[in-house]
């Protein structure tokens, strides 16, 4: 477990969150966080702001290929949103507290909602490359461990010590992604699903394929269950999409080989269909009581 001074503390946060609100005129509701070659959706945002993480105090730095590592302020469809154009993941090295920070500097600035996207591997066989995967329910595989980003001393002006997970992704936000899809003609497409976390960074082996989807994951990948985590402790909802880059191999026959060129390309791909869908989901929010934000 890493040290408790290791990053994420109430004043490291506040810290960050003050030093962006007094460089920013935006006050974001909604928080976003874009996957591997999915941050064309920061590129959407009205008056943009952006802030390199290397600029901003307390936060990571960005070390893979696909996430640009800088914070853009701005508004969508109307709505006041922050928007993280690459994140962070546990195989790049830092600790899991670390990785997480922005989820309560995006609380501490009074963000009440959070999408987030990943790239990941589709276990699920009826799955195909190009498929966006709504996320209901997660296997933190990490956390079998103890390696859970809400490990060591609880600060209760996050949250409670021992939060439910059971309503980890928001169900009014499943509901009105499935009829924002169908409008849109994306029905073909979607799917919902059990999104499997591993630490990575080596892809997983068939024998772990074949496991993960014995049980129960529909896909996987190495990001998004930390900040969800981080998020709800944090009493903000949250909603979150994979998008199918690639198959998990699960067949020694088999000459599919996982690849993160592979995973940029399909991303690449299918972003403009994601963009659509999340921008769409927040004009809807403002028609509809339920999911006022
Ligand atoms: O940030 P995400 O989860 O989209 O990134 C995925 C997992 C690895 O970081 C990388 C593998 O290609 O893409
Ligand atoms: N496994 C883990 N992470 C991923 C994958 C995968 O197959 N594809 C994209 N991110």
């Amino acid at each position: 477990m890493s040290d408790i001074n290791s990053g994420g503390n109430y004043e490291e946060c506040r810290n960050t969150a003050d030093w962006l609100l007094n460089h920013t005129q935006v006050r974001p509701t909604v928080g976003i966080v874009c996957g591997s070659g999915l941050g064309g959706l920061a590129g959407m945002l009205k008056d943009p702001q952006v802030f390199k993480y290397s600029d901003i105090p307390n936060f990571p730095r960005s070390t893979v290929h696909g996430h640009a590592g800088q914070l853009v302020f701005g508004t969508l469809k109307g709505k006041p949103c922050v928007c993280m154009q690459g994140r962070f993941h546990l195989y790049e090295g830092y600790p899991i507290q670390k990785i997480t920070l922005p989820m309560r500097v995006f609380k501490l600035m009074g963000v009440e909602t959070v999408i987030l996207t990943n790239a990941a591997g589709g276990l699920n066989q009826d799955f195909k490359v190009g498929d966006i995967m709504i996320i209901k329910d997660h296997v933190n595989m990490p956390g079998f461990a103890g390696n859970n980003p809400l490990a060591g001393p609880n600060d209760d002006r996050f949250g409670v010590r021992f939060p439910c997970m059971s309503d980890a992704y928001d169900r009014e936000l499943q509901q009105l992604a499935h009829e924002v899809a169908t409008e849109l003609g994306y029905s073909d497409f979607l799917r919902e699903g059990v999104y499997c976390v591993l630490g990575g960074p080596s892809f997983e082996t068939i024998a772990e394929c074949r496991m993960l989807h014995r049980l129960g994951g529909d896909a996987v990948g190495m990001s998004t269950v930390h900040e969800v985590i981080v998020a709800r402790h944090a009493g903000m909802r949250c909603f979150a999409m994979s998008l199918i880059t690639n198959r998990s191999v699960m067949d020694y026959d088999s000459q599919e080989r996982a690849n993160h060129e592979e995973v940029l390309e399909t991303s690449g791909q299918r972003s403009k269909q994601m963009e659509k869908l999340v921008t769409t989901m927040l004009d809807r929010l403002d028609n509809n009581k339920n999911n006022s934000f």
